[in-house]
């Protein structure tokens, strides 16, 4: 492992334009969302983000995947920007791959499972498993795979997304995000709209999947009992700055900032009244 190796987010600032102010004409107050924030994420590590609704969590994410354009700082991971690519060299992005809240929408409706999970190796040809390009059979065979790896019965496969369940989806979009065999996985909210009793399975395969492959894990929660139980370290988000990063233990037993205390306190008063 290098020094430089992992996810590397330095100072990154990102503005949206924001409402106009006074109707079509008027000018655009520009909302920074992420304030020169600066957080890394190492190999075989998992950083939960956490902090209010609107603190800038998801914009993170999205500018790690090229979904944001950054205003400031960097973004490198491996060592490499990933600020800026030319169309060529999106190929730096591919050991990244995203898992977003809602499952049924990040699915194409039209595609079957096996064509959803196809679509990124048709994307990104160099690094696609031997032969699942042209070969049917070697194809159909690493569909299989990755829907096994994902608790799926190859008969998934076939299916579209109005044909499977909530849970069965994000285990779709979970088994498209490991076609490539990415280095780091970005889960934004990726339990939140599950059902209850379906959310400690999918937690339960992403921490699986996580270790198998040693993945590095940014996961982006507003529950805190979810990140007790699938991270290492948490970073602590309040309207685009980071108040407070720690291991997990550490954050838990001995929080620093008063906001942490409070995100804390809150989430006790729910367990309690739940
Ligand atoms: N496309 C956009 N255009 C303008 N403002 C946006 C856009 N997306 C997000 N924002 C604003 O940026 C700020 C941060 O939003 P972001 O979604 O990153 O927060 P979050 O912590 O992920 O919140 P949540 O947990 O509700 O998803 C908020 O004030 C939000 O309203």
């Amino acid at each position: 492992m290098t020094a430089a190796a992992g996810l590397r987010i330095t100072d990154l600032t990102v503005t949206y334009p924001g409402p106009r102010a006074g109707g079509l004409v008027g000018r655009r107050t520009p909302i920074t969302a992420v304030d020169a924030v600066s957080l890394e994420v190492a190999p075989d590590e998992t950083l939960a983000l956490v902090g209010e609704s609107g603190s800038g969590k998801s914009t993170i994410a999205r500018a790690v995947v090229g979904l944001v354009a950054a205003s400031a700082g960097s973004i490198d991971f491996d060592g490499a920007s990933l600020l800026n690519l030319r169309p060529r060299d999106q190929w730096a992005r591919r050991n990244i791959a995203m898992i977003f809240q809602d499952p049924r929408s990040a699915l194409n409706p039209r595609l079957s499972a096996a064509a959803s999970i196809g679509e990124a190796w048709e994307a990104h040809p160099d690094v696609a498993p031997e032969g699942v390009r042209r070969d049917q059979r070697r194809r159909r065979a690493a569909v299989v795979d990755l829907l096994a790896q994902v608790g799926l019965d190859p008969d998934v496969a076939g299916k579209r997304p109005t044909a499977l369940s909530g849970g069965q989806c994000q285990r779709v979009s979970i088994a498209r995000a490991l076609a490539l065999s990415p280095k780091l996985l970005i889960c934004d909210e990726a339990v939140s709209a599950l059902d209850v009793s379906v959310q400690a399975q999918v937690l339960q395969l992403l921490v699986g999947v996580r270790e198998a492959r040693s993945l590095s894990m940014l996961f982006i929660t507003h529950d805190l009992g979810v990140v007790r139980q699938v991270a290492d370290r948490v970073a602590v988000m309040r309207r685009g700055e980071l108040v407070e990063s720690a291991d997990v233990h550490t954050l838990f037993t001995a929080p620093q900032h008063d906001y942490t205390q409070e995100l804390l306190a809150a989430a006790v008063d729910l367990d309690v009244r739940s």
